[in-house]
């Protein structure tokens, strides 16, 4: 019986003591085939040998079962270490996020405005047709009503075509003087390589007492805040039209591709317009109740200033959310 407890004693294994277990303890056992011999032997020797056995038998277990434990315990320690997570090892390939190229714009812009003391104001995307057009002096059959631009949904409600509502909201519940942004998503129904049907705007607002704001205060502020965004660049106002404003001009800056001599971007004309803005019309205020005051606005694209900041042609290159060229703008 004593090689069996080195066999025990030797294993290596799991397996090994289960074979070990199986050749001692199996139906064709050794230990089973020791009780069979036993039965030749004369009655006084058959006691002493069954004593004997059942003592084998009971200490081989136990020896078997402990074994078993030290080898599992073992087995389980090596295993663990094999899995161990070194979770001090430096990773260099972790990717971080950033935030997309038009909304990086959109913050730099709203900077800007915060920095010079506007109010960051924002509103729902579904409008009603005063805040969005009535109160803009945009009245009804205005072309820019029609269908082909407007999102409609039922009894007049729609998707804001631009974040005007945000500053007729804003008069129509607080007192002069404002000085207030409305960054946000705007809809249109347009689509083409400088066009999608949803794209972002920041509109500014500025509204104090009769005679204190003047278009010199505008193009102080836009000039100033064009040059912040596009590092030196020429400035230039060109008299236009927009139903709530009046005087209305549209800026210009000189081509940051050509610096003004002309190409394919700026149309060989050296400048881009960049956005729009003028006095705000006195219908305007008549439709917020707002009294004895005066005021300046202005409205720009998002997407717009992003292209032009970071060169990109196709705007919609910007909403299809393709990772080689987002990437760049991290
Ligand atoms: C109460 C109120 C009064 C006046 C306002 O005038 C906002 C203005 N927006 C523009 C303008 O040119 N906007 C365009 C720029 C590019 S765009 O995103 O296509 C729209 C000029 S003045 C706004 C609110």
């Amino acid at each position: 019986m004593k090689h069996w407890y080195d066999l025990i004693t030797e294993a290596q294994s799991v397996e090994k003591i289960e074979e070990i277990r199986i050749s001692l303890f199996g139906k064709k056992g050794v230990l089973a085939a020791e009780f069979a011999r036993m039965k030749e032997a004369s009655d006084e020797e058959k006691s002493k040998i069954a004593q004997e056995l059942n003592i084998h038998k009971t200490t081989l277990m136990n020896e078997l079962v402990q074994r078993k434990i030290t080898l599992q315990t073992q087995e389980l320690q090596e295993h663990m270490k094999s899995e161990a997570i070194d979770v001090t090892m430096f990773s260099s390939s972790s990717e971080s996020g950033a935030l997309h190229p038009v909304m990086q714009t959109m913050d730099r812009i709203v900077e800007y405005f915060s920095s010079m003391n506007f109010t960051v104001k924002t509103g729902t995307m579904v409008e009603d047709d005063f805040n969005n057009f009535e109160a803009l002096n945009l009245p009804k059959y205005h072309p820019a009503r029609d269908m082909q631009d407007t999102f409609y949904f039922k009894d007049e409600m729609l998707l804001r075509t631009h974040t005007s509502p945000v500053q007729i909201r804003t008069m129509m519940s607080s007192k002069p003087p404002i000085r207030m942004i409305a960054p946000g998503a705007v809809f249109r129904r347009d689509y083409d390589i400088t066009h999608t049907p949803m794209f972002h705007q920041v509109e500014g607002l500025l509204v104090d007492k009769e005679g204190a704001v003047s278009f010199a205060n505008l193009k102080f502020i836009l000039e100033d805040f064009l040059k912040y965004m596009f590092g030196d660049v020429e400035v230039r106002f060109r008299p236009s039209f927009f139903p709530f404003t009046e005087p209305s001009a549209e800026v210009d800056i000189s081509c940051v591709f050509c610096k003004g001599s002309g190409c394919r971007v700026c149309s060989k004309t050296g400048w881009l317009e960049v956005l729009g803005c003028g006095i705000v019309d006195p219908n305007v205020f008549e439709a917020v109740k707002y009294q004895n005051v005066s005021g300046y606005a202005f409205g720009l694209g998002v997407e717009r200033f992003a292209m032009l900041i970071h060169q990109i042609g196709d705007l919609r290159s910007l909403f299809e959310g393709d990772i080689k060229l987002l990437e760049q703008f991290r």
